[in-house]
């Protein structure tokens, strides 16, 4: 199976041209390639598939194989490899993903695409779409006990489940820890990427993030977008964010007349390779 290695400040995923849909276990292929010892090494699996409402389609898979609605920093990287490999020779496409079609603005500098803009979309509140089993129709800076021990929390769907919560310090929190706690919490039913943020001013915040299924990342784009309108409804920011995260900076802006939520941030591809895995035949 040839790859491309690629990431999103950081949050790197092992990418497959799999246009002909000969991968028919895309979980146990993203399992074994995310190992950081025995596979490639990844935040998980991405593959590019044919789409008959998009230029393209997205599929992503967590590194224990569960599958995520959407992938901000992984979404930027498809796009950029979609065009390299001549696959389009378009510089704003369209893939289709199971949480909509987003459309996605590539950006060159001199011959190389070095990144891109995507819209995300709108934020998604009602915590019964988050998905979240709680008492009021939104989680807006909330008490949510978790490991016995009360976090003001906000939740925020970009597509994937989100909950967000204010921090003094990010670098003092024992993400390993108490990040499994709040993936795995009874509120949420299909689990939750959570973020943990503190506000350096109205237009820049700190993050680490323990994403569901992958675990602790360098950085999460849609966790960005679910950080930035948390902590503009919380009052804490403005509607253009820098989000500074382990791996770098993403740029998150949130329209005020469209509603809809902008991310922008680089795209690098690493190396490509091929790789034996039993069973799979692409
Ligand atoms: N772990 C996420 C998917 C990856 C999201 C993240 N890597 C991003 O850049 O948005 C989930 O299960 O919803």
């Amino acid at each position: 199976m040839d790859f491309t290695k690629m990431h999103g400040i950081g949050n790197d995923y092992v990418y497959v041209n799999d246009l002909d849909e000969k991968i028919s276990d895309p979980a146990a292929v993203a399992k074994f390639v995310s190992d950081r010892h025995f596979g490639i090494g990844s935040d998980g699996l991405i593959l590019i598939r044919p789409s008959d409402k998009a230029d393209f389609m997205m599929r992503m898979y967590n590194a224990d194989g569960s599958e995520g609605a959407m992938c901000g920093n992984g979404i930027r990287c498809f796009s950029k490899f979609v065009y390299d490999k001549g696959l389009t020779d378009k510089l704003t496409l369209t893939v289709e993903t199971k949480s909509g079609i987003k459309t996605i603005e590539l950006k060159k500098e001199g011959n190389e695409i070095i990144g891109a803009r995507v819209d995300m979309g709108m934020p998604i509140l009602k915590t019964k779409e988050i998905p979240m089993i709680w008492p009021t129709e939104e989680c807006i800076n909330q008490p949510l006990e978790v490991n016995g021990q009360i976090y003001q929390v906000t939740a925020v769907s970009m597509g994937n489940p989100h909950i967000v919560t204010f921090v003094d310090d990010t670098k003092g929190i024992a993400i390993e820890k108490i990040g499994p706690f709040f993936e795995h919490h009874e509120v949420f039913p299909q689990r939750v990427n959570t973020e943990f943020i503190r506000i350096i001013d109205e237009e820049t915040i700190e993050m680490r993030v323990w994403e569901r299924g992958s675990g602790e990342t360098l950085a999460c784009g849609t966790g960005a977008c679910a950080a930035a309108v948390a902590a503009h409804l919380n009052g804490h920011a403005g509607r253009k964010v820098t989000v500074k995260l382990l791996g770098g900076d993403l740029l998150v802006e949130w329209d005020e007349e469209t509603g809809m939520v902008y991310l922008s941030g680089p795209a690098t591809t690493v190396f490509e390779g091929t790789i034996h895995i039993e069973g799979v035949i692409v």
